[in-house]
């Protein structure tokens, strides 16, 4: 007996999804896209074992269906699904970064023998599209469920189940307080990291020194301002009310820091200091969360030429993705410090143990 998954929006999210299901034992996975060109793509990239640009075709005996689109086309294909056959029994889930207003809508149109079950892997990143995809994602993160109560146990067990192929920890969570949570450690975020960007880039318009001097700290801090602005878009606008009230909080902060600099109070910003270091160093530690971290390291490099392409080549040979590549300093008398960032862990010990077995001075 074969288990049909049909994956609505085979982007980031959808196509990471599919490369953990696709060639396991019994399964066969259908990729839905809304235009040819989106097809083309999916093909191309191979992490479907079909696809089609048809929602009855996709969705016909699909024993589980993921809607991975925007948040805002959510609650659209739920309706679109509720008028197709379904398979009973049929799951049907979701991996939108907001949970709240996708349970109401799926809460109102349930009909027997289809259970919705929200859900929402909390890794990602800042890029997008198909071509992003990886086996990898969501391995180590947290991957929230918010069934409601009348979802059967045994539906339940079965979504569960399968995705244990992401090797991500499942957390069953309330959907209202899901958004609260996520609100605060994701969606303020990145709202801070854009408004700091843009802060920056009024500035620069008057001295591009701004962006010169840019470096390092500032586009690590900022590294989730490149995020896809549609898709974010939507996340914002179906949490706003959680939003304008974290975005409240956020001012009194501010205002704080406000009050503290205007009183030349150095205690105060001390103990404000101390307040967030000690809550982050209480932060689990290397697990995926709402914000993907890098795992960088550091190498002195002589300033020689071809030095840079050497590096890439020897952890290209090995198969180790590289996902960014920095030189921080380099000038003629002093050796270059090159930072090379990694999505995993286990890429950053592989580079670290080769780089090192060929002489070179790493730090992490
Ligand atoms: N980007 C991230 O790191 C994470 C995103 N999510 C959620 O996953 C969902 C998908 O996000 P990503 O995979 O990042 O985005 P993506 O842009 O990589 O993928 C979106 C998919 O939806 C399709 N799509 C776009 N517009 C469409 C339309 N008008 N009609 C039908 N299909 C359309 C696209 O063709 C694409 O296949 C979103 O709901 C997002 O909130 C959840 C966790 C992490
Ligand atoms: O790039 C990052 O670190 C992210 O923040 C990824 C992300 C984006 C959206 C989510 O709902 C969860 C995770």
């Amino acid at each position: 007996m074969t288990t049909k998954i049909a994956i609505f929006g085979v982007g980031l999210i959808g196509g990471s999804l599919a490369l953990c299901f696709k060639g396991k034992p019994g399964i066969t996975v259908v990729g839905h896209a809304h235009r040819p060109e989106s097809l083309k793509r999916i093909e191309e990239r191979g992490v479907v074992d079909a696809a089609t640009l048809s929602m009855e075709e996709a969705a016909a005996d699909a024993d589980f269906i993921f809607l991975c689109v925007p948040v805002g086309l959510l609650e659209d294909y739920l309706r679109k699904l509720t008028e197709l056959p379904l398979k009973p029994g049929c799951i049907v889930t979701d991996v939108g970064s907001t949970k709240a207003s996708v349970a109401a809508c799926a809460a109102k149109i349930a009909r027997p023998g289809v259970h919705f079950i929200g859900g929402h892997p909390m890794a990602g990143s800042e890029r997008s599209g198909v071509e992003a995809a990886s086996t990898l994602l969501f391995e180590n993160a947290y991957y929230v469920l918010t069934p409601s109560p009348d979802v059967p146990e045994e539906a339940y067990q079965r979504l569960e189940q399968l995705l244990a192929y992401t090797k991500a920890q499942i957390v069953r969570v309330d959907p209202v307080l899901h958004d609260e949570i996520v609100g605060a450690i994701s969606h303020l975020p990145h709202i801070i990291a854009v408004a700091l960007v843009n802060q920056v880039r009024n500035y620069n318009d008057g001295n591009g020194l701004y962006r010169m001097l840019a470096a390092g700290g500032f586009r690590d801090i900022t590294r989730i301002a490149s995020s896809d602005p549609v898709i974010w878009r939507d996340i914002l606008l179906s949490n706003r009310d959680v939003l304008l009230h974290l975005l409240k909080d956020w001012n009194r902060e501010i205002e704080g820091f406000i009050t503290l600099l205007e009183a030349q109070n150095g205690e105060g910003i001390e103990a404000e200091f101390q307040k967030a270091n000690q809550f982050r160093s209480e932060l689990p530690e290397r697990r995926k969360g709402a914000i993907t971290s890098l795992f960088d390291i550091y190498i002195d490099v002589p300033d020689t030429p071809g030095i840079i392409g050497q590096i890439a080549t020897e952890l290209g040979l090995r198969h180790i993705n590289l996902s960014n590549m920095q030189i921080i300093e380099s000038r003629e008398d002093v050796p270059g410090v090159l930072r090379l960032s990694f999505r995993q862990e286990g890429e950053m010990e592989r580079a670290k143990a080769h780089l090192q077995s060929l002489g070179y001075v790493v730090y992490v």
